[in-house]
């Protein structure tokens, strides 16, 4: 493959570009909106032991980072990937923590020239830690700047152009780069090769989730009993920042409507206002369940006969709704178009059509 085309990215890219409208302000959206980077620095844990969930990564940066302070050294580069608003940012302010070292932070759609890298790491201090989110993004030329700075310290700074042109190389300080990603599968092999460690972030337990709510209903000094914790926990999608989302627009309806106190009978209200349901999805997941479900039986049905109906963009249903109607066992893509598993015509309480004969949605699910 060549890594410069990187079609997926650019899709995902164009995909997000073209959301107006209700999918752009969606309270199920796991990207960061304007409000939740104001809140989202007060909320984050500072350090390792304040960190919910993800233990297999805690554990084994915890060794990483413990025996680079044991020996004096800097600590090796490390990778961060997995999907949005599972910690890849709060985790790279916590190494930087950890180790007691000052971070800048970056990212590769900022960083279009390799002059613009040479300039970020020409300045490092020794033992820095240097953040470069959506390191999937950097321009080809950066990258490659990057290989020689992640292995020996140091880059070739070209001066002039042409055939006058040379390289001056210059030595940097060791400083320790965390890159993150939200699709390490994009990243070519050379620059995945070149970091020591890489953790994989998972989508966090329920049981995980209540504990992000309740630390973060303590920090904003918001009154909430256990089953009011798991009831936005069981909304939040595997995903801490949705449920930091949840947990204040539950908070305002609490306000509002009653004593400020968050149980379950009050956080279950608020997200029906806002259409949350006890999954999680919200009113484009169960358009598109329902126009599935009930104007095609359940399929299998074409991605763009299923867009029309629910009135979106092809893309905006592929790329916005399915993934987690996917994740949540909720629809298959199969070869013949998309299909309503047993589970979805369960969780909108409708009973699946007999079929007489033929091929029936069993055999698609090969039971
Ligand atoms: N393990 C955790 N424990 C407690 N809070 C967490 C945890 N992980 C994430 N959060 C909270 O979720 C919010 C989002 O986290 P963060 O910004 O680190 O996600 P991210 O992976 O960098 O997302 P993106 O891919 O969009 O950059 C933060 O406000 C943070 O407080
Ligand atoms: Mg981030």
């Amino acid at each position: 493959m060549n890594w410069d085309d990187r079609p997926e990215d650019a899709a995902a890219a164009a995909a997000a570009e073209r959301l107006v409208g209700p999918a752009a302000e969606r309270l199920v959206d796991s990207g960061a909106d304007g409000e939740d980077q104001a809140v989202e620095a007060a909320l984050r844990p500072k350090d390792l032991g304040e960190f919910i969930g993800q233990e297999k990564v805690r554990e084994q940066l915890d060794l990483v980072l413990r025996a680079a302070r044991a020996r004096g050294a800097t600590a090796d580069h490390v990778l961060l990937s997995g999907a949005p608003g599972l910690g890849k940012t709060t985790l790279s302010m916590i190494i930087a923590a950890e180790m007691g070292a000052p971070i800048r932070i970056t990212s590769g759609p900022a960083i279009q020239h390799a002059g613009d890298l040479a300039a970020i790491l020409s300045s490092l201090q020794e033992g820095e830690v240097l953040f470069l989110d959506e390191i999937h993004r950097m321009s080809r030329p950066a990258e490659e700047m990057l290989y020689m700075a992640m292995e020996d310290f140091r880059v070739d700074v070209i001066v002039g152009k042409g055939p006058g042109a040379t390289a001056i190389p210059l030595e940097l300080p060791p400083f320790t780069l965390v890159g993150a990603t939200t699709r390490a599968g994009l990243l070519p092999p050379p620059l995945r090769d070149r970091f020591g460690f890489t953790a994989h972030m998972e989508f966090y337990e329920p049981a995980e989730l209540e504990r992000v709510v309740h630390r973060s209903a303590h920090l904003l000094d918001v009154e909430i009993d256990t089953a009011g914790a798991a009831e936005i926990a069981g909304r939040s999608r595997g995903t801490p920042r949705i449920a930091n989302r949840l947990l204040r627009r539950v908070r305002d309806y609490a306000q509002v409507k009653a004593d400020g106190r968050i149980d379950r009978e009050i956080a279950g209200a608020a997200l029906a206002v806002y259409e949350v349901d006890g999954r999680g999805l919200d009113r484009l997941d169960r358009a598109v369940l329902e126009a599935l479900l009930k104007l095609f039986g359940g399929g299998p049905v074409g991605l763009s006969t299923l867009a029309v109906a629910v009135g979106e963009e092809r893309e905006t249903v592929e790329e916005v709704a399915e993934p987690f109607l996917v994740r949540e066992g909720l629809l298959a893509r199969t070869p013949r178009g998309r299909v309503g598993t047993p589970a979805a015509w369960a969780h909108l309480g409708l009973t699946p059509p007999q079929r007489a004969g033929g091929a029936g949605q069993q055999d698609l699910f090969g039971a």
